[in-house]
């Protein structure tokens, strides 16, 4: 099966494929074609150029992508698609002054979602899960990290997981799956932090590996959640199973989680809403990619990521949802890529780049997706007709997607 779109009014993030990341003023430019067309084969991008180029292509089916824009899908990096029920009342209840973290004192935040998963059946949780997937691969997301963390039991982590799994195997999309056991304390060992840390190290990491269940381990480097120490227990005692870091740090504390993280060299450090300069710096000539959820600060109203001074100091930038029932109810990457350009003041070119080869890298998957490249993954985002790309970010809250392709594959 092949697909050609043609009269392609701009064909967005041309890239060769030696390129896996774009760092510091290099994301201010978003490589195009004006007057392209694309030709698909299969599940892979096998040819684009000028449309005066584009002679005798035979296709299986041909797309007229007059007056309309045409890029790689978003590259999600950061998620916590797979949960059960919601979390509405809390989102009422801080609407009514309290805060996050007094909401997560009372046993509420993690822990509530936690319970509900406990008591959701396999069945019925992927069923809630591949609701949301096929949402946000409507809003054009083709590459996805879901993280556990919403079990907090040793069954309940391998449930999640599982479900990471089902869906990888039943979606055209890419999936990566991250083990987030330590996301929260839960309950039952509310004063026994070493024998949860015991459990993670000593029973969930074996029996997720023996599965081969994780791409990726990610620990919540928080206070009042774990700290530098418990963090790097967890880090040390995965790599014996190849899982490299993806962490949750900085979002309401900086204190060394950064420069931890670098040192075990990490793919990621998420989050980053307080960042010290000791923070930037741990960061160059570093391999992770930081990773901002502006969508997180929008909904919590806390500091959004300083990506400006993050690229300004020579850095890379991802950008990713963090799509959960807690702080992010939303995996809408199209909203993302608009609060960044609005709050975070970065310029669609920035923003692009941060959700589509960026986000790719931070799911180390940048040699196959995330860039309109030769022989990478058919992933791509057929806009309405717009007048140009910096519509997209500008005009906030408008579905400005015509059509998706993942895999391949027409929605
Ligand atoms: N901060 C930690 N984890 C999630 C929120 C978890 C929750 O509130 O359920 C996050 O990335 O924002
Ligand atoms: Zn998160």
């Amino acid at each position: 099966m092949s697909i050609l779109i043609k009269n392609i009014k701009e064909l967005l993030q041309i890239r060769d494929n030696t390129i896996l990341k774009v760092v510091g003023q290099d994301m201010k430019i978003l490589p195009s074609l004006k007057n392209a067309y694309l030709l698909i084969e299969d599940d892979t991008i096998v040819d684009y150029g000028k449309m005066e180029d584009c002679h005798n292509i035979k296709a299986s089916k041909t797309i007229d992508a007059t007056g309309k824009i045409v890029l790689p899908t978003w590259c999600d990096s950061h998620t916590h698609i797979v949960y059960a029920g919601n979390r509405e009342q809390e989102f009422v209840d801080r609407i009514n002054g309290l805060s996050y973290e007094e909401i997560a004192n009372r046993g509420g935040g993690i822990l509530n979602s936690a319970e509900v998963l406990q008591n959701t059946s396999e069945e019925a949780l992927y069923q809630q899960s591949i609701k949301r997937i096929e949402q946000v691969m409507q809003m054009g997301t083709g590459a996805l990290e879901i993280k556990s963390g919403y079990g907090l039991s040793t069954e309940a982590e391998l449930k999640m997981l599982r479900i990471i799994k089902r869906i990888k195997q039943n979606f055209p999309l890419k999936i990566k799956a991250t083990f987030l056991g330590a996301h929260a304390l839960p309950k039952a060992y509310k004063n026994n932090k070493r024998g949860y840390l015991d459990l993670i190290i000593h029973e969930m990491l074996p029996q997720i590996a023996k599965e081969n269940l994780a791409d990726y381990v990610d620990v919540f480097c928080e206070k009042g959640y774990f700290s530098l120490d418990d963090t790097a227990k967890i880090l040390e005692a995965s790599k014996a199973f190849h899982l490299r870091a993806k962490i949750h740090v900085n979002q309401f504390n900086a204190f060394g989680g950064i420069a931890l993280a670098v040192k075990h060299n990490a793919l990621s450090v998420d989050h980053l809403e307080e960042l010290h300069q000791e923070d930037i710096d741990a960061l160059k000539g570093s391999n992770t990619m930081p990773v901002a959820l502006p969508s997180c600060s929008y909904f919590l109203s806390i500091p959004y990521t300083p990506g400006r001074r993050i690229i300004d100091a020579g850095l890379p930038l991802a950008l990713a949802s963090d799509y959960n029932p807690g702080s992010t109810p939303s995996g809408n990457m199209n909203f993302v890529v608009s609060t960044a350009c609005i709050k975070m003041k970065l310029t669609p070119e920035e923003a692009i780049n941060a959700a589509t080869i960026n986000g790719a890298y931070a799911m180390g998957i940048s040699n196959l997706y995330g860039s309109i490249t030769k022989g990478k993954k058919a992933n791509i985002i057929i806009t309405k007709k717009v007048p140009s790309y910096n519509f997209l970010p500008y005009a906030f809250g408008e579905n400005h997607i015509d059509q998706v392709i993942i895999n391949g594959q027409c929605l």
